[in-house]
C-alpha cells in the first residue's frame, strides 16, 4: 500500500511550535546570535581545509542595530552565508538545522562550539516580528539572495545585492499591543542586556553602536551626543581557561561581574572535568549570607550553559539544599537539550554533574576546614545551620556531612569539630555530651550540666533549633552515641553514693509519690538527682523528644501537641529537700506549695513557659509572708 504523506497547516504549526515552545521573548535574539556565532564558526571549520580561504579573527564579528523610527532590528554577522538552497532548505523547512547537517558531514565531534541541532531557533524571531528579511551571500559565491516571510503565508526567495559574505537578518518589529510591549527590543540598553545575559560568551564579538554623552566645555547640564562602536560581549569564558592563568582577583570580578553577591567571595572552585561527563564550572562560596537566603524567595541554582550559551538562570537540580548557599555557573557541551533549550529532555548527565559537583564542594569545604580555620568558621556560622539541615533531611548525605559540623565547646570555648570532641573524650567517657538551650550563658548555667562538666567531660552546646534534630539523624559519631545532658541516663559510671541514694530514694518513697500525685500529668515521674550538686531541682527527660525539640515542635503553627517525657530530679543532699520532707511529714499544703513552686522553678531555668504566672507569683509571697 502506497504511504501517504500527513499534511500540516504550516503557518498553524508555526504559530504553535514559536508560541508553545519559548516562554520568554527575549530569547530570539539569543537564537539569531547563536546562529551567527555558528556562521562564523562555520567559516572557521572551512578554512582549515579550504586553502582559498583564510580565517582572520578579527574579520568576523556580529552587528546589532536597531532603527527605532523603521521599528527594524539588524541582526548581522561575517560567516559563512547561505546560498539560495541553503535559504529554501534551511529556512524554508522547519526542523531542518543546517548547523547539524554541517557537523555531521565535517565529523565535527568533540570539543566544538557549532549551537545549533534541532532547525527552529531561527523562527523565535516570529515572537516579535511582523516581518523577518534574511539577506545572505555565501562563501565562494558573486551572488546574494533576499528571503522573506511574515510567519504566516510562506516565504519568497529572491536575488539581491550584497557586498561582503555573511549574512543579515531584520525584524520588523511588531507594534505594541493592549497586552504586549515590544519597543523593548528596540531599545540599546535592553538589547545590551539581553545580549550579556544569554550570550556573553559567544567567542566572537557583538557589536553596537552605543550613543554616548559628553557634557559640553564650559556647561553643567549641556551635553554632546555621539555614537560609538561598542563590543558588548565578553567573549572569553574564564572557566574554559587554565587555572594557572588565573588569578583570585579574575575570579572575584567574574563573580562581581555576574552579580553572584555583592561580596566577596569566601572561596572559589574551578572545576574541569573531561571524563563521562564534560564540563566545567566556576562557583564559589559567598562569604556573608544573602539577605533572602533563609526566606521562603530563595531559590538555590547555579548558571547552566551549553557551549558558553546560558540556556538556565537556576538550574536547581545542580545543587543539593544543603549546599544551596553555592553560586556560580556550569558549561557543558554534553547536555540533553529540548528544542526551547529551556529544559533539559534527559537528565542522565545533569544528575552525573551534580553529584560531581556535590561531592567537589564538600572536598573543598573540608580543606577550607582543615588548612583555613578561621574562614571555614566565618563560613560555618553563615551556612552550618544549611548543613545540619543536610544532614537532617538527607540520609544518603549525612555521612558526608558530619565532618563538616561544629558545636560550641564547654572546654575549649570555641568552636569544635565532632572529630576533636572524639579525639579528647577520656577513656571513660561514653558518650559525646550535649546541652541544648538558647544562648551558651543560659546553657552554662543549666543544673543538667554539673555532674557531666564534674566529671571533666567536654560538652557541646547546641544553640540553633535544627541542632538535635540533625544530631538524632546521625545519633553517633565514630561509635559513640550523642546524650544529652538532660537525659535520664547519663552512662557516667555510678559512684560508692549510688547505693546510698537508692536507699535513700527508698526510704523517701512515699514523699516521691505524693509529689508525682501533685504534679500528675504535668511530669511523668519525680526522682532522686544523680547529676545534681549545688542546684535544688530540674527537669530530665526520657524517650525521643527533650525540651528544646518541644519548644521547638510547639512554635510550629500546625504542632500537634508533641511534648517531652518530663521527670522532676531532686537533689536529696540541698536543704531544700530537707524543708520538703518536714512539710510531708506535718503539712501537706505546704508539700503542695513547694512541690509546684519547684516545679515551677525547673521550667523558669529550661526557658518554658509556667503554665499559670500568676499563681507561681502568688506562691511566693506566701512562702515570704
Ligand atoms: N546567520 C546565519 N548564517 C548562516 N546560516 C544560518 C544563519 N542562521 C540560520 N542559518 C541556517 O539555518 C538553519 C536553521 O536555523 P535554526 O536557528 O532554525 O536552527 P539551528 O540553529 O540549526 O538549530 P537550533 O534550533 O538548535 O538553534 C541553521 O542550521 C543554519 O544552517
Amino acid at each position: 500500500m502506497a504511504k501517504k504523506q500527513f499534511k500540516a497547516e504550516s503557518k498553524r504549526l508555526l504559530e504553535m511550535m514559536i508560541n508553545s515552545i519559548y516562554t520568554q521573548k527575549e530569547i530570539f535574539l539569543r537564537e539569531l546570535i547563536s546562529n551567527a556565532s555558528d556562521a562564523i564558526d562555520k567559516m572557521y571549520y572551512k578554512a582549515l581545509t579550504d586553502e582559498t580561504i583564510t580565517f582572520n579573527q578579527d574579520d568576523y564579528y556580529i552587528k546589532v542595530v536597531a532603527d527605532k523610527e523603521k521599528r527594524t532590528l539588524t541582526i548581522s554577522d561575517t560567516g559563512i552565508g547561505m546560498t539560495k538552497d541553503d535559504l529554501k532548505t534551511n529556512l524554508g523547512t522547519i526542523a531542518k538545522s543546517g548547523s547539524l547537517t554541517f557537523k555531521n558531514e565535517n565529523e565535527i565531534k568533540d570539543g566544538h562550539d557549532i549551537i545549533g541541532q534541532f532547525g527552529v531557533g531561527f523562527y523565535s524571531a516570529f515572537m516579535v516580528a511582523d516581518v523577518v528579511t534574511v539577506t545572505s551571500k555565501a562563501v565562494g559565491s558573486d551572488k546574494a539572495y533576499k528571503w522573506e516571510s511574515d510567519g504566516a503565508d510562506g516565504y519568497t526567495i529572491e536575488e539581491t545585492t550584497k557586498d561582503s559574505v555573511g549574512t543579515e537578518i531584520t525584524i520588523k518589529v511588531k507594534e505594541n499591543t493592549e497586552d504586549e510591549s515590544y519597543d523593548e527590543f528596540l531599545e540599546d540598553y535592553r538589547l545590551k542586556a539581553i545580549i550579556k545575559k544569554y550570550s556573553d560568551f559567544i567567542r566572537y564579538p557583538i557589536k553596537m553602536d552605543v550613543t554616548q554623552k559628553n557634557r559640553k566645555e564650559g556647561t553643567e547640564d549641556e551635553w554632546d551626543e555621539y555614537t560609538e562602536e561598542q563590543t558588548i560581549n565578553s567573549m572569553v569564558p574564564i572557566w574554559r581557561k587554565n587555572k594557572n592563568e588565573l588569578t583570585t582577583e579574575d575570579y572575584e570580578n567574574f563573580y562581581q561581574e555576574k552579580h553572584y553577591g555583592f561580596d566577596k567571595p569566601l572561596k572559589h572552585i574551578h572545576i574541569s572535568v573531561d571524563g563521562a561527563v564534560r564540563y566545567n564550572a566556576i562557583l564559589y562560596i559567598p562569604e556573608n549570607i544573602p539577605f533572602d537566603y533563609y526566606s521562603k524567595e530563595f531559590e538555590k541554582g547555579l548558571e547552566l550553559y551549553s557551549n558558553g550559551v546560558l540556556i538556565m538562570d537556576k538550574c536547581a537540580d545542580l545543587l543539593p539544599d544543603h549546599f544551596s548557599f553555592v553560586k556560580g555557573m556550569v558549561d557543558s557541551e554534553d547536555l540533553s537539550l529540548n528544542i526551547s533549550r529551556e529544559i533539559l529532555q534527559h537528565d542522565r548527565q545533569l544528575k552525573l554533574i551534580a553529584k560531581n559537583i556535590k561531592s567537589k564542594i564538600k572536598s573543598q569545604l573540608q580543606s577550607l576546614l582543615k588548612e583555613e580555620r578561621e574562614k571555614y568558621e566565618q563560613f560555618y556560622k553563615s551556612f552550618g545551620r544549611q548543613l545540619k539541615y543536610g544532614v537532617y533531611t538527607d540520609f544518603s548525605s549525612k555521612d558526608a556531612l558530619q565532618d563538616l559540623l561544629m558545636f560550641y565547646s564547654s572546654k575549649e570555648k570555641k568552636m569544635v569539630t565532632l572529630e576533636e570532641y572524639v579525639s579528647r573524650m577520656p577513656e571513660d567517657q561514653k558518650y559525646i555530651y550535649y546541652a541544648a538551650g538558647e544562648t551558651h550563658e543560659r546553657i552554662e548555667k543549666l543544673p543538667q550540666l554539673e555532674l557531666v562538666t564534674d566529671k571533666g567531660y567536654e560538652v557541646l552546646y547546641f544553640t540553633e533549633d535544627i541542632d538535635e534534630f540533625a544530631i538524632r539523624m546521625l545519633s553517633s559519631y565514630k561509635e559513640k552515641e550523642f546524650k544529652s545532658v538532660s537525659s535520664g541516663d547519663l552512662g557516667i559510671e555510678e559512684d560508692e553514693n549510688q547505693e546510698t541514694t537508692k536507699s535513700e530514694e527508698n526510704e523517701h518513697k512515699e514523699l516521691f509519690d505524693s509529689m508525682k500525685e501533685i504534679l500528675s500529668g504535668k511530669v511523668t515521674d519525680v526522682r532522686v538527682s544523680k547529676r545534681l550538686k549545688t542546684h535544688p531541682v530540674c527537669l530530665a527527660t526520657e524517650g525521643e523528644v527533650s525540651i528544646e525539640m518541644e519548644k521547638i515542635l510547639q512554635a510550629m503553627p500546625d504542632n500537634q501537641n508533641i511534648k517531652a517525657s518530663k521527670v522532676l530530679e531532686i537533689n536529696m543532699n540541698h536543704e531544700v529537700f530537707q524543708s520538703l520532707k518536714r512539710a510531708f511529714e506535718t503539712d501537706k499544703e505546704k508539700l503542695n506549695l513547694y512541690t509546684n513552686l519547684l516545679y515551677n522553678q525547673a521550667l523558669l531555668i529550661e526557658g518554658l513557659p509556667i503554665t499559670d504566672p500568676v499563681e507561681f507569683t502568688n506562691d511566693v509571697c506566701k512562702i515570704m509572708i
